[in-house]
């Protein structure tokens, strides 16, 4: 008689309808559990949701308590992925009250709902934007968080109400500090699609594909070896399979651990466009702008904890290939064909 597996349990996702979100629910799917997505469709992708990955699509805000009290009754909600932020650097800096209502209010809702419906397994997209300018490079998660912008500040804000969350109602988490989130599901079903764009990634193909006229660089006065900031780019499906890993560890049992996830290598803005270039064979004009407020000129870090205690490994640290990705699925999107 064949067995059949015990099913897996249901996984709030906030923001499954975005970029990183809709990614991580696809890797969920794919290891067999059970998806509910939160998400108000400021940002995220009805289309993406329902359509690509067949999940349920819940539509509304981490702020809203009765609907979240509602959601948590009707479903027996074994864990929360936590997505849903903004998560523009620049605006943060022009906008700060948007960014600590929604990214830190929003959240303590989200979690006050959880803990009163006795949900207490949590998954937090946190950010390197926390550490600020670091002293040394590749960061390690013990590096001090000197947040130079508000997005940074709203994020570790919500890291410290998760550990005294966990000190006093037994929260557990597992807190995942990102770097430079880039690519695209390698199979075209989910991709980023931002309005406005603001990423380095996908700016440079708009100009590749035509769909804008240049890429500006945003300072090019930075002391790195060519004058432009760098980064540490990681394939989008990389953090989504790092978060599977990080709810069956919570599952499990694991106690609360905070992890980078980066490739620990950095490319500055002047060779993402030359990569670009080599791999789409197409013309990329640029201008050279001046500094971004806000952005620090280094971020490289260190993911050996997460690939020790997780057992995490990337499958597509290349850039080229993280590239290539994101160049499928732009086409994709926007319909326009490579020639
Ligand atoms: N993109 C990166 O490189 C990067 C790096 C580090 C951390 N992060 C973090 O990862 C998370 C996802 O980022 P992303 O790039 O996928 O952004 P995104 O804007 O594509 O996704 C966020 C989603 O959350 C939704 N949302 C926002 N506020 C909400 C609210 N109050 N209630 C319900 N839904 C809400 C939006 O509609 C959107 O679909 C964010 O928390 C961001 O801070 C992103
Ligand atoms: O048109 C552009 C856009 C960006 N940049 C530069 O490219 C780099 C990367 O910028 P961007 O793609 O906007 O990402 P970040 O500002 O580094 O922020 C992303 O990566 C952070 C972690 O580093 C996350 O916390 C944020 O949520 C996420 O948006 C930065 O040096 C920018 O100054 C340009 O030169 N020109």
């Amino acid at each position: 008689m064949k067995v059949m597996p015990a099913s897996k349990p249901t996984i709030l996702v906030t923001g499954g309808a975005g970029y990183i979100g809709s990614h991580a629910v696809l890797a969920l799917q794919r290891q067999g559990y059970d998806v509910a997505i939160l998400d108000n469709l400021v940002y995220g992708h009805r289309d993406i949701a329902e359509r690509a990955l067949k999940a349920e699509l819940i539509v509304g805000d981490t702020s809203d308590r009765a609907l979240l009290d509602r959601l948590f009754a009707e479903r027996d909600i074994a864990a929360v992925m936590h997505f849903a932020a903004f998560a523009y650097v620049g605006e943060s800096v022009a906008q700060p009250a948007k960014y600590y209502r929604n990214n830190v209010v929003g959240t303590l809702t989200l979690l006050e709902a959880m803990l009163a419906a006795g949900v207490k397994s949590f998954v937090f997209s946190s950010t390197c934007a926390t550490y600020g300018v670091p002293d040394a490079i590749p960061i390690p998660e013990t590096h001090p968080q000197r947040p130079i912008n508000p997005y940074g500040s709203s994020k570790l804000m919500v890291e410290r109400i998760l550990s005294d969350f966990a000190t006093a109602y037994g929260l557990r988490y597992v807190i995942f500090r990102y770097f430079n989130a880039a690519g695209a599901d390698p199979h075209g079903l989910t991709g980023e699609d931002h309005a406005p764009e603001t990423h380095l990634i996908p700016l440079i193909l708009f100009a590749a594909l035509g769909k804008r006229p240049s890429i500006s660089i945003y300072g090019t006065d930075y002391d790195t070896p060519d004058g432009t900031c760098i980064r540490d780019y990681i394939h989008v499906s990389d953090l989504a399979s790092a978060h599977v890993l990080g709810v069956d560890y919570l599952l499990d049992g694991g106690v609360s651990e905070i992890f980078n996830l980066g490739n620990g290598n950095g490319f500055s803005v002047r060779e993402t466009i030359e990569t670009a270039r080599r791999l789409t064979e197409r013309e990329i004009h640029v201008i050279e702008g001046a500094r971004r407020p806000g952005d620090p000129p280094v971020l490289v870090g260190s993911s050996q904890k997460v690939r020790g205690i997780l057992g995490w490994q990337p499958q597509y640290a290349d850039l080229k290939l993280i590239l290539s990705h994101a160049w499928q699925w732009h086409q994709k999107r926007h319909g326009m064909p490579a020639s």
